[in-house]
């Protein structure tokens, strides 16, 4: 952490936030993810997983130091995501950035390395959230630290859930 602890509302450099369509028919929905042809390089996802998450929980806050994660809200329910910026040479250091994403506004977010993130379900329902991060969890085999440094339980953090 570099000293900073309160935050202005902005929109975040380098995060970049997808709308998701969806295809719906008699028999239900269908929801592209990611296509290689849309996504950057540097972004292409090595690995995927998907999470449930119960309702009024939270996770995060959590930040990496390489990894950039391509989150998925698709619903069920709906989720208040905080996203905070720390990175000294970034134009939007010492900014906060609340989105709403789920069933009610289905939405892919790229989150970059350093960019601060968590995630709350403010829905009635279970939650799941789709993540295709460009690498892998625990590296080759599971054989590396993982890339990942968690606030949850940092007395002082400045990365507050309200
Ligand atoms: C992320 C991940 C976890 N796991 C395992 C580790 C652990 O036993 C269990 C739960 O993992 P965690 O406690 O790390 O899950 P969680 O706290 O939900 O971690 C996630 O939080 C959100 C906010 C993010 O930003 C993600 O990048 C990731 O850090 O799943 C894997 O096997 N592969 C994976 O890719």
């Amino acid at each position: 952490m570099n000293g900073i602890t309160s935050f202005t509302k902005g929109r975040i450099h380098d995060v970049v936030l997808r709308p998701l369509g969806k295809f719906l028919d008699e028999r239900g929905w269908l929801c592209e993810l990611f296509r290689s042809d849309e996504l950057d390089q540097q972004v292409l996802p090595a690995m995927a997983y998907i999470s449930m998450t119960q309702p009024g929980i939270t996770r995060g806050p959590h930040e990496h130091v390489d990894q950039t994660d391509y989150f998925c809200f698709m619903g069920p329910s709906n989720f208040k995501v905080y996203l905070w910026d720390m990175r000294p040479d970034s134009p939007s250091c010492g900014v906060r950035q609340i989105i709403y994403a789920g069933i009610d506004a289905p939405m892919a977010m790229i989150v970059p390395p350093g960019v601060v993130h968590a995630y709350r379900n403010v829905g009635t329902e279970h939650g799941i959230v789709f993540n295709a991060p460009n690498r892998l969890y625990a590296g080759d085999g599971k054989r590396e630290p993982v890339d990942e440094v968690r606030y949850e339980e940092v007395a002082g953090s400045p990365y507050l859930i309200d």
